[in-house]
């Protein structure tokens, strides 16, 4: 029979292989050409793509490994894509062609390495089966005669993996053949069943949704009703507090929404065999929408892991903080540096326990509900505590594991599997959500007022920052807002409101509700916390001040280039406002020093009124400063941004 081949050529991708130290560490670009042969007559006659195999899964299942586990030869690399394009049914033979383009050969010239294999050593290798023998597992599953076989779908599925518990003191082990094929799992479904590839064979895997809707490609850009579903976990540290700031900065972004926070679970770390024991993981599950390109918000997510101290010292090492992207909306696809979903996500108990957590009719892209493929897990899932308010409480309330991982950070992970929580305990507010035609991750509704569980979860991180002076005192007067008459309500009513509040956007919009009251709060100690400190140590540093019956805000400016100096009451204002930094008065006091601040701003402001001048450059008339003294005006830069502006631009 004459076969038919199908070349791929120059599929890249950035990968951690190599012999050398300083390969595994920062990585390297990987470049892959791969030509496989099959009897492509049936396909070319039907037009039928069922009757062949799709190119765009072939190269994406190339990528997954490219991306996959650190393998330290080419040859073992190329073997790894040679496995997988066996498991496309109808292949036979395959030829893979590896270069690294950017190794220093030590001489000028380049380097890659050429394999080429065929179906009998596939089956050789996968224990004398090939993709077409193996059985689907689910009744209605049927594979096609090119079934896009998923090799790391299963991959636990039926191996010794599955045999018996961890034991007491050993990190759940996976084999590393076992890790190197389940990389590029989810890429390339076709919607009939999954095989998978293991040292020990090919074994049924889990049943899949047809990826019709999903057709793996290129990755696609989101739409607000898209979620992204993020998966935290960390074990170096105080990981807790690691994983608050990094939500804080998350909330702080304009273009990201967070919507929901799952419990917080103490999970057996899963490493290589090779891997030295480490100390038991917290993981969550973070539900986000954005307007960010996912490749942005992957930067975003990395750039916070970085801030939380993680050293990329290797796959699978310790670390205070990773930020993993297991699925955003509906995509199944790889750029250069995101592959969607994550690929081994559908075998991680640390990530399928608290997502069910949050949603209980969670699905996987390609892989299936989160539900069976956590109650699939052989060897369980890895859960041995979950911290359902974590956000809340403090450590002291936390459940016993967790009190003691986070007391003694450095304690090898005990394994001892714990039943996870039914999701109705845990997600009763849910409405129970259905598929009419694709799953999907989008439409989650929200659980609870995220933005208030964050604010209280600030008084962690108030703690963390002040060293336990202002734990506490944000929410005395969150609740001071919320249950009593302040000052601040009483004035809002008779607040004058006046276009002549020079260099002063005014909050004219009545706002009432304590939440919104809440926030304003939590912007003024935010204020405290990082932009008054800062302009405190540089008072020439551009600012404006916003001046109204509930706040005060006076904010460095990125676009506007007042001085500090020249916006008449800002320095005394932030004076003051810092004295009460140190030693930090309760919230309270802060709230009442702020509101007699307003009061007495506003008092001068109703008296300077008639007296302020516009300033010079501005035909709107509305970039003034707060003050009648038409000298000081004239000190102001002439390219400073209208204050109205620089309000709509902070505000967005
Ligand atoms: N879905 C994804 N989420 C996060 N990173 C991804 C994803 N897909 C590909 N990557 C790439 O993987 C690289 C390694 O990521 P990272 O260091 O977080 O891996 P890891 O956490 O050690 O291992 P694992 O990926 O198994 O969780 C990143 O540089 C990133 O570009
Ligand atoms: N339990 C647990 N194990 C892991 C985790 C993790 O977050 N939790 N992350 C890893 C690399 O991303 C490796 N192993």
């Amino acid at each position: 029979m004459t076969l038919d081949e199908i070349r791929i050529e120059d599929i890249e991708a950035f990968g951690y292989h190599g012999v050398f130290p300083h390969e595994r560490e920062v990585g390297q670009r990987f470049i892959a050409d791969v030509c496989v042969w099959l009897d492509t007559e049936a396909a070319g006659r039907q037009d039928d793509l069922d009757l062949t195999v799709n190119y765009a899964q072939l190269a994406q299942r190339v990528r997954s490994v490219l991306v996959g586990e650190p393998m330290q030869l080419l040859e073992a690399l190329a073997q790894r894509i040679a496995i997988e394009m066996f498991t496309f049914s109808g292949i036979e033979r395959a030829r893979i062609t590896l270069k690294k383009p950017d190794v220093d050969l030590g001489v000028p010239g380049k380097v890659s390495v050429t394999i080429e294999r065929d179906r009998n050593w596939a089956e050789q290798i996968l224990g004398g089966n090939g993709a077409e023998a193996t059985a689907p597992k689910a009744a209605e599953t049927q594979a096609s005669a090119f079934s896009g076989a998923g090799v790391g779908a299963a991959a636990l599925a039926g191996t010794g993996l599955a045999a018996g518990a961890p034991s007491a003191v050993e990190p759940v082990v996976l084999d590393p053949a076992d890790q190197d094929v389940q990389a590029g799992e989810d890429l390339a479904e076709d919607g009939t069943a999954n095989v998978t590839a293991t040292s020990t064979g090919l074994t049924p895997a889990v049943a899949h949704t047809s990826d019709e809707d999903f057709p793996a490609g290129d990755i696609e850009e989101l739409t607000t009703e898209d979620r992204v579903v993020l998966s935290f976990g960390g074990n170096l540290g105080d990981v807790p507090a690691h994983m608050k700031t990094a939500l804080e900065a998350l909330i702080d972004n304009p273009a990201i929404n967070v919507e929901e926070v799952s419990p917080l679970m103490l999970t057996e770390p899963v490493l290589a065999p090779d891997q030295d024991p480490q100390p038991a993981y917290l993981n969550c599950v973070v539900l986000v929408s954005t307007t960010l390109a996912l490749g942005e918000l992957l930067s975003f997510t990395q750039g916070l892991e970085a801030e939380a101290g993680r050293v990329r010292d290797g796959r699978w090492q310790a670390r205070p903080l990773d930020i993993d992207m297991i699925a955003a909306g509906n995509n199944r696809g790889a750029s250069s540096n995101l592959l969607l979903p994550h690929p081994r996500a559908w075998e991680r108990g640390f990530v399928l326990a608290p997502w069910l957590a949050i949603d209980p009719d969670a699905y996987l892209v390609g892989a299936g509900s989160v539900k069976d493929l956590l109650a699939d897990l052989p060897n369980g899932d890895g859960i041995n505590s979950v911290w359902e308010d974590w956000l809340n409480e403090d450590v002291k309330d936390a459940p016993p594991e967790i009190r003691q991982r986070l007391e003694h950070p450095d304690e090898v992970a005990p394994t001892v599997p714990r039943p996870l929580p039914t999701p109705s305990e845990t997600t009763s507010t849910f409405a129970p959500r259905t598929f009419d035609a694709a799953p999907t991750t989008a439409s989650i509704p929200m659980r609870r007022p995220l933005r208030e569980l964050i604010a209280q979860a600030n008084e962690a991180q108030s703690r963390h920052r002040r060293d336990g002076q202002a734990s506490g005192r944000a929410m005395d007067y969150f609740e001071r807002v919320a249950n009593e008459e302040t000052p601040a309500k009483k004035g809002q009513a008779s607040e004058p409101e006046s276009d002549a509040k020079a260099g002063v956007a005014a909050d004219s919009e009545p706002e009432s509700d304590s939440a919104t009251e809440a926030m304003e709060v939590k912007d003024l100690l935010d204020y405290e916390d990082d932009e008054l400190v800062d302009t405190k140590i540089n008072p020439g540093a551009a600012a404006r001040t916003s001046t109204s019956l509930r706040r005060i805000v006076v904010r460095p400016t990125t676009t506007g280039a007042i001085p500090i100096s020249e916006v008449p009451g800002a320095l005394e204002e932030i004076t003051s406002a810092n004295d009460l930094l140190d030693p930090m008065p309760s919230a309270t006091e802060i709230g009442d020093a702020v509101l007699e601040a307003e009061a007495s701003s506003n008092e001068a402001e109703a008296g300077d009124q008639d007296e302020k001048t516009d300033h010079a450059d501005d035909d709107s008339g509305k970039d003034k400063l707060q003050d009648g003294e038409a000298d000081q005006e004239e000190n102001i830069s002439a390219d400073a941004k209208p204050a109205d502006d620089v309000e709509d631009a902070e505000q967005k």
